[in-house]
């Protein structure tokens, strides 16, 4: 029996309340003319959603990880232009379903149910500024968003890319400790790209494919923090003095090298949004239950004195089971690591103190 024009509207409403529970205008009478009416969307696989999904590495983040078959879900908000970069994404003929949510009164339904959450929210650096510059208005910013995560998926994983990431991801752990949903392993800092532009660069002084390169980046995702253990590259190999010297300053310096070539206009987002879904992709496979799950972030650590530290992490179905030992270090990254604890130690301080005072 043919539907009724009554029930073929209450059918087009409820898939229309489905794609966009909270934003009704994006669900109009216009998808009465869309042929796709009766797509089921998402298969099985997890809801991810990124908060600054509008942004410079929001919009290319939200594309690939549209891309990526172990989402079903994908939900994207942003203070601004959320809904358009939604429609713009939601025409890719990809499995994962995606929603977008505007603005403060949206955040709920953005979260609710998510098993990752992504934060590329916040500024970025204009030449001349350190990240640290960032933290009087981005640590606002973190704050509000943590308190969401923490009232509305507190199981969620976090991926922390919000600057500056040494100050921010104990921000983050004072929200959920106070909110009483702190769980240590869910809580990670994205250091991602600090790895990708050491294997880009090292492998360019080796004369090596990229992808054949393996650098652990340990410490923190700022200037002198980021400390590239070239003692310990995959496949083994040995540099000069001069080679370490300047592969450790390009590496520590790769952020700043973007913001000075965008003049003002920015700084990473393109390798940032390939690196924050690389690292993505690392958390849900660990999510799935795959073996060997490894990779380098910011997180809880007793690998120094210090109460965050980035090293390698294996990641599994309850996020960062286990945080790697350091391994052997030479002198010149000894030095490194003593020069990296002191800065570390006063900008966790300062995240910490944000909350807490
Ligand atoms: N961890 C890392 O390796 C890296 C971190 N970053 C950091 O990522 C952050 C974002 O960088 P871009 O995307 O280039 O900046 P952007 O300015 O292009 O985008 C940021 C987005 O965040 C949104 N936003 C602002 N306040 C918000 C709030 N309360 N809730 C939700 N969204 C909000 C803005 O509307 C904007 O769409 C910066 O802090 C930057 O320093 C950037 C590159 C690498
Ligand atoms: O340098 C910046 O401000 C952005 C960033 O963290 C990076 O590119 O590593």
């Amino acid at each position: 029996m043919q539907p009724s024009g009554a029930e073929v509207h209450q059918r087009i409403a409820r898939i229309s309340a489905h794609l966009y529970p909270s934003n009704p205008q994006m669900g109009d009478g216009s998808i009465l003319e869309r042929t796709n009416c009766r797509a089921k969307g998402g298969a099985a696989g997890f809801k991810v959603a990124i908060l600054g999904a509008a942004g410079g590495i929001g919009q290319p983040l939200a594309m690939l990880m549209k891309m990526n078959p172990l989402v079903s879900v994908l939900h994207l908000y942003d203070v601004v232009n959320a809904p358009g970069v939604t429609a713009d994404i939601s025409h890719m003929d990809t499995g994962a379903v995606v929603r977008g949510f505007l603005g403060q009164s949206e955040l709920e339904g953005a979260l609710t149910g998510m098993d990752l959450v992504i934060i590329p929210a916040g500024i970025p650096r204009k030449p001349g500024m350190t990240r640290d510059d960032l933290f009087k208005i981005n640590a606002g910013i973190v704050r509000t968003l943590c308190e969401g995560i923490a009232k509305c998926c507190p199981n969620a994983i976090v991926n922390l890319i919000s600057n500056p990431v040494n100050s921010t991801v104990p921000i983050a752990a004072e929200v959920f400790k106070k909110a009483g949903t702190y769980d240590p392993k869910k809580l990670l800092g994205v250091t991602s790209l600090d790895v990708v532009r050491a294997n880009t660069f090292v492998a360019e002084v080796l004369g090596l494919d990229p992808r054949e390169v393996e650098v652990p980046v340990v410490g923190g995702h700022a200037g002198v923090t980021i400390l590239p253990l070239l003692s310990q590259v995959k496949p083994p190999c040995s540099f000069t003095h001069e080679e370490t010297e300047y592969l450790t300053k390009r590496i520590q310096d790769g952020g700043t090298e973007v913001v000075e070539a965008k003049k003002g206009a920015g700084s990473a987002t393109l390798s940032m949004a390939y690196a924050a879904v690389k690292f993505a992709d690392v958390c849900l496979k660990g999510l799935r239950g795959d073996a060997g799950v490894v990779a380098c972030a910011f997180v809880a650590s007793q690998v120094t004195e210090l109460p965050f530290f980035a090293s390698k992490v294996r990641l599994g179905r309850t996020g960062a089971e286990e945080v790697y030992q350091l391994g052997p270090l030479n002198e010149y990254e000894r030095i490194g690591l003593e020069k990296a604890k002191k800065e570390l130690a006063e900008s966790i301080q300062k995240g910490i103190s944000f909350i807490r005072n």
